[in-house]
C-alpha cells in the first residue's frame, strides 16, 4: 500500500518515513515538488504515484509568528488543507489530515472530546479549524486527527529548545499552567497507521470518518514536561537544570494558548483498536535517540 505524505521535512513526515515497510510504504513529498498551495502539483504527484490514500503532514506550524502573518498561515492551512481534500477527492483516495488542540480555547477544566465547541485562541487555531471544515467540505472520505505538543528528533520542538538551553542555563524559567500532553511524532505515525489500516479493511466503513482526538496517555505541564527531559537526560549523560514553575503571565508571547490542551483519546482508541504509549515512554525513546552516543 503506497501513501503520500505532504510535509516532507517535518516530525510527522519524517517519522512517518521512517515507518516505512513492505506493507505500507510512505512517500513523503514537500515543496517546490509538492506545495500544499499549489493545486496542480498536488494533482501530478497522486496521478504518477496513484496512492491508496494521502496523509496531510505539511502546515505552517510557526504558531507566535502566525499572529504577524496572518495570510501566510490561512494560504497553508485552510487554502492548502482545502486544496489537498480536493485532489484526494478528485482521485477517489481517504485523505488523513493532522490538526490541533488549538482549535480550543483552554477554559474546559476536563479533557476536551471531539463534541466540544471549538473557539481557537489565535491565528494558527483560527487557520487549522478552517482546515477541519475545508477538509471536511472537500473530501467525505476524511480522518481530522487532532494531536497535540508533538516532539521529535527532528525539527524544532521543545524537547530540542530544552537539552539546547539546559547546556546555558543553570535554571529555566517554564509555564506551569498550561496542562497538557506531549506526543511523540513516531508514536503518531504509528497511530496514523493503524489509521490507515482500518480504512484499508473498510473502505466504505461509515465509523472512521470524522475527527479523532489522538495525543500520547497521560498528561503534564510545560514545566512538569521540562523537569522529565532533564532527568532523563541526566541518566544520560546529557545536559541538565533546574526548572523553575512560572505562570503563562510571567512569559507573554503574540499568540494566547489554551490552559487546558488536554484531548480524550476514547473515541479514537475504540474506533481503531490503538493506544498511543504514555507520553513518557515516549519521552525515554526520543531522549535515546537524541543522546545515544
Ligand atoms: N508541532 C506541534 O506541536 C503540533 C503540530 N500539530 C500539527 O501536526 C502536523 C505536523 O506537525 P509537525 O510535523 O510538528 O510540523 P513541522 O513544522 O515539523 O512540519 C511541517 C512541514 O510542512 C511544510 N510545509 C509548510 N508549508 C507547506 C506547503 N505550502 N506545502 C507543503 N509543505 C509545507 C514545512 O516545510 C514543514 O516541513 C501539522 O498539521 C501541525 O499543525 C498539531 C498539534 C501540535
Amino acid at each position: 500500500m503506497k501513501i503520500i505524505v505532504t510535509g516532507r521535512d517535518g516530525q510527522v513526515a519524517r517519522s512517518l518515513a521512517a515507518l516505512s515497510s513492505e506493507t505500507i510504504e510512505f512517500v513523503t513529498l514537500g515543496r517546490p515538488e509538492l506545495d500544499v498551495t499549489k493545486p496542480e502539483t498536488l494533482r501530478r504527484a497522486i496521478a504518477e504515484l496513484a496512492p491508496a490514500a494521502l496523509v496531510n503532514a505539511g502546515a505552517y506550524t510557526a504558531v507566535d509568528k502566525a499572529e504577524s502573518d496572518q495570510e501566510a498561515a490561512f494560504a497553508v492551512n485552510r487554502d492548502g488543507a482545502g486544496n489537498v481534500a480536493a485532489a484526494t477527492a478528485e482521485a477517489g483516495i481517504p485523505i488523513v489530515h493532522i490538526s490541533t488542540d488549538y482549535v480550543f480555547s483552554g477554559t474546559k477544566s476536563v479533557p476536551y472530546d471531539e463534541t466540544d465547541a471549538v473557539e481557537p485562541q489565535g491565528v494558527y487555531g483560527h487557520s487549522k479549524l478552517a482546515g477541519e471544515r475545508a477538509v471536511a467540505a472537500a473530501n467525505p472520505a476524511h480522518v481530522i486527527l487532532r494531536t497535540a505538543w508533538v516532539y521529535s528528533p527532528f525539527g524544532a520542538n521543545f524537547v530540542k529548545t530544552m537539552l539546547r538551553v539546559g547546556k546555558e542555563r543553570d535554571v529555566l524559567r517554564v509555564v506551569a499552567d498550561q496542562h497538557g500532553t506531549p506526543t511523540y511524532a513516531p508514536d503518531i505515525a504509528a497511530g496514523i497507521a493503524a489509521v490507515l489500516a482500518r480504512v484499508a479493511a473498510e473502505p466504505e466503513g461509515a465509523d472512521w470518518r470524522g475527527i479523532f482526538h489522538m495525543v500520547a496517555a497521560g498528561e503534564t505541564s510545560w514545566a512538569g514536561f521540562a523537569e522529565a527531559i532533564f532527568a532523563e537526560s541526566a541518566r544520560r549523560g546529557g545536559p541538565s537544570a533546574r526548572v523553575e514553575p512560572i505562570t503563562t503571565a510571567d512569559y507573554p508571547t503574540p499568540a494566547r494558548r489554551p490552559a487546558n490542551s488536554r484531548l480524550a483519546t476514547a473515541k479514537f482508541q475504540r474506533t481503531f483498536d490503538h493506544t498511543l504509549p504514555a507520553w513518557r515512554d515516549g519521552l525515554s525513546r526520543c531522549m535515546d535517540a537524541l543522546l545515544a552516543e
